[in-house]
């Protein structure tokens, strides 16, 4: 694990490196700043016409990789009109919207019935999502720890995956990764041959990162956690969109 601030800021020139620069680039945490609930974030309006005008930029190989539903992501921001991968790589989209890999269906109905009798009962916030669902702790820290405990044997008992992330802890269909993301985009023009570069401040994002190291290319951290794989750092989405010139 490296500390932000041992890490350097990229240089916007590498961006206008010789050969072709794919951007993956997380959402929450990284683009926009986070907020007390998933609905309370504050997205610019023109926000999703800027991440297009970026993607003509790079010849479309820029892709949105959310934990986020990508239903959600365009709830926030209106169409998405670039590649965009929701539920932690459980629902990869080309540009024009066709599905690239294998989609897991939903969860089981008994685990969406137990989570939101978990919620309810811990007075902890519940987002549902067509691929996974997630249990949100930031208004009620205390309950994170038997969540963590719930969440665990409810993966264990329906063959899920627990992600972790900041206050949230969600379950998806096993192998659901941004690093699967990451894959699918890279074996798909326009994405194929370039040198991936993933954006991303929170603990599901290393996997991206890592991934982007596979193809030759490397993570960017964003805000104050300790990262695995980044090469370089950013302390907030402000600073992101600055360096990309968003
Ligand atoms: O992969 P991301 O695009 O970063 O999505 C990760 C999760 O983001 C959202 O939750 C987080 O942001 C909320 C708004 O700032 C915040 O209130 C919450 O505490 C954070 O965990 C989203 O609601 C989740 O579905 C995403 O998985």
């Amino acid at each position: 694990m490296t500390m932000p601030d041992l890490l350097p800021p990229p240089d916007p020139v590498m961006l206008a490196a010789d050969g072709p620069i794919s951007l993956f680039l997380d959402f929450d945490g990284t683009l926009v700043d986070i907020a007390a609930t998933p609905d309370s974030i504050h997205v610019p309006a023109d926000m999703a016409l800027r991440l297009a005008a970026l993607a003509e930029r790079f010849d479309g190989r820029v892709a949105l990789i959310s934990g986020r539903a990508i239903i959600d992501l365009e709830r926030h921001l209106g169409p998405v009109e670039i590649a965009c991968a929701g539920s932690h790589g459980s629902d990869c989209r080309s540009a024009d919207g066709l599905s690239i890999g294998d989609t897991p269906g939903a969860l089981p109905a008994e685990v969406l019935e137990r989570i939101a009798m978990f919620a309810a009962e811990n007075d902890v916030a519940r987002e549902d999502k067509p691929h996974g669902a997630a249990l949100h702790f930031r208004a009620n820290p205390s309950a994170e720890e038997n969540g963590l405990i719930f969440a665990q044997a409810l993966a264990g008992k329906y063959d899920l995956q627990v992600k972790r992330g900041k206050c949230v802890i969600e379950l998806v269909a096993r192998g659901a990764d941004k690093a699967g993301a990451v894959r699918s985009f890279m074996q798909t023009a326009p994405f194929g041959g370039s040198r991936p570069i993933f954006v991303g401040d929170d603990v599901t994002d290393e996997d991206g990162m890592r991934a982007a190291g596979e193809f030759g290319g490397f993570g960017v951290a964003v805000g104050e956690r300790p990262s695995d794989h980044a090469k370089y750092a950013l302390a907030c989405p402000a600073a992101v969109h600055h360096w990309l010139d968003l």
